[in-house]
């Protein structure tokens, strides 16, 4: 079946080895999880944790793993690790997930963020590009900052123009806020790596494709404060919300939840990351917008509409008071900043790739709380449930 596997200029697909950096994360796990189920690729999967790769890697109940030989996992921080280079020679292609990538740690961990973001990604384009190892580099939608509208008058009838809000990858400019506001720290790190592995492709003929993902979410993102993950820090707003609403809080919406979102379901996205994959000649020297523009909603609308779909999936009834409002200062610290909205343009990914997403908001969200519901809702009720200690 794998082998009969065609691209989309109708060649047969050669198998590769891939060594996907950052596979243990919410990402790299549903590609994990593709490139097992779906192809015969070979994965050398490098991380510092496997959780979420677990069940890719350790037989089933029944002693089933097929594809066992097709799946290494290599526990290594690629902040200082001579095995990395080594990883990257064995395999045809790198993909580089690995970052510091939640919000709350860009204004308040900023060099943790600017290190992880640009400097640890140094190597693994170097590698590359001194191995002729083709790369694709997971950059992200917040390098664009904010839309030029915002800086309209309120009541500006061009807020409602396109050009001024569509994201374009060839046209759009960079847009972050002072330095003080030390929320761009991330978006400014990505920018410059972006710009880095473009030079190298340019200058030294690096084959690259560089993806900037919009808001994926799904099943696995991120953790659930005091049930997994660290033991400090806040996750991206998908898991903020989960947890309020297992936990049967109100949703903390910040500044009023006006901010505006595009979200895409995983595995959608997913379906784009593997053409990449197998179609180097159409992706390569590319920068891929990976969104979905027909999932619009404000933060606000997000929370609602969450609170509908947990109730439904649940069975248990909603809050009388859904939703609070509350502070970006309090929530997040000093210097946190926003994006103001974040439509995509899908020019590029329909011409080279014909991708398009299907899934609706509120279907993966349905998918995705009754998933949060069944790993969690236990968990929560026993730690809701036991004595505080004195
Ligand atoms: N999920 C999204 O919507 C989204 C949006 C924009 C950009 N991105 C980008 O996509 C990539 C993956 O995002 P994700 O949502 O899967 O995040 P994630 O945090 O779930 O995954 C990142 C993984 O990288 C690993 N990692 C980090 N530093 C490492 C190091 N030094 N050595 C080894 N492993 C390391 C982490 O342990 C983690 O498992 C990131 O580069 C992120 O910036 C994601
Ligand atoms: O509990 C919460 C959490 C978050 N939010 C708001 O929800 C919005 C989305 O927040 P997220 O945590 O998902 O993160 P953002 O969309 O701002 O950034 C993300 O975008 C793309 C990626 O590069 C990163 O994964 C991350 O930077 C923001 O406006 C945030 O202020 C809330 O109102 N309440």
């Amino acid at each position: 079946m794998a082998s009969e596997r065609v691209d989309l200029d109708g060649n047969l697909i050669k198998s590769i080895t891939i060594c996907m950096i950052g596979a243990g994360g919410f990402i790299g796990s549903h590609l994990c999880e593709k490139l097992m189920s779906e192809t015969p690729h070979k994965v050398l999967a490098v991380d510092v944790y496997n959780d979420k790769i677990k069940h890719l890697l350790e037989p089933s109940a029944s002693g089933e793993l097929p594809w066992a030989d097709r799946i290494q996992f290599h526990r290594l921080n690629i902040k200082n690790d001579s095995r990395l280079e080594g990883l990257i020679k064995m395999a045809d292609l790198t993909i580089n997930l690995a970052a510091i990538c939640t919000p709350a740690d860009y204004n308040t961990r900023p060099l943790d963020t600017i290190y992880s973001n640009f400097i640890d990604a140094l190597p693994v384009v170097k590698y590359c590009s001194e191995n002729s190892k083709r790369l694709i580099h997971f950059s992200t939608c917040e390098v664009y900052g904010k839309t030029i509208g915002c800086f309209l008058p309120k009541d500006s009838p061009l807020r409602q123009d396109p050009a001024y809000y569509v994201l374009s990858e060839d046209a759009s400019p960079c847009i972050f806020g002072p330095i003080e506001k030390q929320r761009w720290s991330y978006a400014c790190a990505k920018q410059l790596i972006e710009r880095l592995i473009y030079a190298e492709g340019a200058e030294n003929g690096l084959e690259f494709t560089i993806v900037r993902p919009f808001n994926w979410i799904g099943p696995r993102m991120d953790f659930i404060p005091g049930i997994d993950g660290p033991s400090e820090g806040v996750p991206r707003v998908l898991a903020c919300f989960s947890n309020n609403l297992l936990r049967r809080e109100p949703l903390k919406l910040v500044d009023g939840g006006q901010s505006q979102r595009t979200f895409i379901y995983i595995k959608d996205a997913i379906e784009a990351v593997l053409l990449m994959i197998e179609n180097p000649a159409r992706a390569n020297g590319q920068i891929f917008n990976v969104g979905n523009p027909n999932n619009e909603v404000t933060v606000k609308q997000l929370a609602e509409m969450m609170t509908q779909v947990y109730s439904k999936v649940s069975g248990e009834s909603s809050l009388e008071t859904p939703t609070i409002d509350v502070s970006s200062k309090e929530f997040y610290g000093e210097g946190y900043d926003d994006s103001d909205k974040r439509i995509p343009d899908m020019t590029i990914i329909n011409r080279q790739l014909g991708w398009n997403p299907k899934t609706s908001l509120w279907d993966l969200l349905e998918s995705t709380l009754t998933y949060q519901h069944r790993t969690y809702a236990e968990a929560i009720k026993k730690a809701i449930s036991k004595p505080v200690a004195s």
